[in-house]
């Protein structure tokens, strides 16, 4: 029942803060995005954790990146491209990583990798953390990517940002099931 209350009622974050999970929950949370369903096992995903002092180096590849796109951009622009990472104690990036299968096409191992996201996700939750997931230019800037080591038959689907949560929105109203299922045929 918890598992489902923690499905139903979920609502991301606006502020997270410290204290990130510790390494032991860390490693509890990747666990579960090891069990995404996924085809074949081919496990075609990894994860990159970034914590600590690591998340300003980022925060300045954020901003290298923003400036060599738009070099007109103001200080101010740069500035906040540049502190995005200190937005949560922890980032965990999650990549899809293609392997070459005749049966399980591209698009399926980036749907396993986005469910291995979304269990992140849940476990953050579910072990007493938020977690937001962004993606934006962060996710497929070559720069970035390069800087990160993001090999060529990879791709960034997401970089969740965890911490405790300060705030969140007010749930939105909740949806009538009924609207979005229908049986067929009808
Ligand atoms: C694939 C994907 C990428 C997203 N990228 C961003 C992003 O770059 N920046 C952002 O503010 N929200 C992003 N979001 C949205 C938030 O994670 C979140 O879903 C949104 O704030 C709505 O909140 P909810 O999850 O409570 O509905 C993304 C969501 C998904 C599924």
């Amino acid at each position: 029942m918890e598992a489902y209350e923690t499905l139903v009622t979920r609502v991301t974050p606006s502020i997270l803060e410290e204290p990130a999970p510790d390494h032991e929950i860390e490693r509890k949370i990747v666990a579960a995005a090891l069990r995404a369903p996924d085809h074949k096992r081919l496990k075609p995903w990894r994860f990159i954790s970034i914590r600590g002092d690591a998340r300003a180096k980022l925060g300045e590849i954020f901003a290298a990146a923003y400036k060599n796109k738009a070099p007109n951009a103001s200080p101010e622009v740069i500035a906040r491209e540049n502190k995005k990472p200190l937005r949560a104690p922890l980032i965990l990036v999650v990549l899809a990583k293609i392997v070459e299968d005749a049966n399980v096409p591209a698009i399926d191992q980036k749907f396993s990798a986005a469910a291995a996201a979304q269990n992140i996700i849940l476990a953050s939750e579910a072990l007493g953390f938020g977690a937001v997931w962004k993606t934006g230019d962060a996710a497929t800037d070559p720069l970035i990517r390069e800087a990160l080591g993001v090999k060529t038959n990879e791709e960034i689907v997401a970089y969740i940002y965890i911490g405790t949560v300060k705030a969140r929105p007010n749930p939105p109203a909740p949806l009538e099931v009924s609207a979005f299922l229908t049986s067929w045929p009808a």
